[in-house]
């Protein structure tokens, strides 16, 4: 079985001005509450992909009922753990550039946090589990650790996409794919990262740690996928971006789904383009006809 985890969903509000003006009354001219939070939009891409991913995480109040309303619209099984606080709720500011205002999430009781372990010991041996976002202010920032600990030592392997110093002990224990973009490739480093040849130099350094496969993705500069049998690039494909939001979550989607059916990464890498795109080009994820609108256009060179 495939799982996402998503300990921190959030509805996404995403709205439009005009030109945004800081300490003024700014007036919305398009809005749309969207459900969110990247292990969620993981399993929707894999969805229009295809392949059926369960979620599990915490979702709580109208918030949360928002989401599981959602999912259902989108037939996608889920089994997060019922908590007292709502789930967060993220802005998305759309004006001259893309502005984005995350919350911290809720808090989360030990008794929760018992259901939740509760469903991870049922992970089994050949499943796979993609975790994926921020972590709840009141969990420790090791949670991930101490997850990750559990599903590998039930056989299970996990793809984990996360920002910051949480990434470092997870890489020894060998992740499917690690996905950063330039700037959290940067903050893991504690360097700023500009050049190509800089972004190579440390995604390997990320492969020596022990991931399998690195992405390195650069928003409209398209990414760098590095791996064992060598280093490519994809150019950014020419189109008007809609809404980056989830375009990251759409090629951890896009590879790992391809990977685990073809065990191919360049095919894996190829659809995770086309599907970082096609959500990027679009208000809402990408459906699966967008997708295959992108596909003729996926360049990929060898570095
Ligand atoms: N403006 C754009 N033009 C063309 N392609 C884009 C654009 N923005 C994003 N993409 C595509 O989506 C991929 C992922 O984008 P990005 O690097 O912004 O991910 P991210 O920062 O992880 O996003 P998120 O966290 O919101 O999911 C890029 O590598 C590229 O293929
Ligand atoms: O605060 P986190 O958990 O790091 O990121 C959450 C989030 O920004 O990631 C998704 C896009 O990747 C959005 O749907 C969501 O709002």
């Amino acid at each position: 079985m495939i799982y996402t985890i998503t300990l921190n969903p959030s509805i996404d509000y995403i709205f439009k001005v005009e030109h945004f003006e800081e300490g003024a009354l700014n007036h919305i001219f398009d809005e749309e509450a969207l459900p969110g939070g990247k292990g969620l939009n993981v399993s929707r891409i894999m969805k229009a992909l295809g392949t059926t991913a369960t979620n599990l995480g915490f979702l709580g109040g109208f918030t949360g009922d928002f989401i599981e309303q959602k999912l259902a619209e989108h037939q996608i099984p889920h089994d997060f753990v019922k908590i007292e606080h709502p789930t967060r709720i993220n802005l998305k500011m759309k004006a001259n550039t893309e502005t984005e205002l995350n919350g911290l999430g809720p808090t989360i009781n030990s008794q929760e946090v018992a259901q939740f372990m509760q469903k991870i010991a049922q992970i089994k041996m050949g499943d796979v589990v993609i975790l994926s976002g921020s972590i709840p202010k009141s969990l420790s920032d090791d949670f991930y650790n101490e997850l990750v600990t559990m599903i590998k030592n039930q056989g299970a392997s996990f793809v984990v996409d996360t920002s910051g110093e949480k990434l470092w002990p997870l890489l020894s224990k060998e992740p499917l794919l690690v996905k950063p973009n330039q700037h959290e490739l940067g903050l893991l480093f504690n360097t700023k990262i500009e050049s190509i040849e800089e972004i190579v130099d440390h995604g390997k350094a990320l492969l020596d740690k022990g991931a399998q496969h690195v992405i390195v993705s650069l928003g409209g500069e398209g990414s760098i996928y590095i791996g064992k049998t060598g280093v490519y690039r994809a150019q950014a494909i020419n189109g008007s971006l809609v809404n980056s939001v989830g375009a990251g979550d759409s090629m951890v989607a896009g590879f790992v789904e391809t990977l685990l059916k073809t065990n191919d990464p360049l095919e894996a890498y190829k659809i995770a383009v086309a599907c970082g795109t096609a959500t990027a080009f679009t208000q809402d994820l990408a459906t699966m006809e967008q997708i295959n609108e992108q596909l003729p256009n996926v360049s990929i060179s060898q570095l």
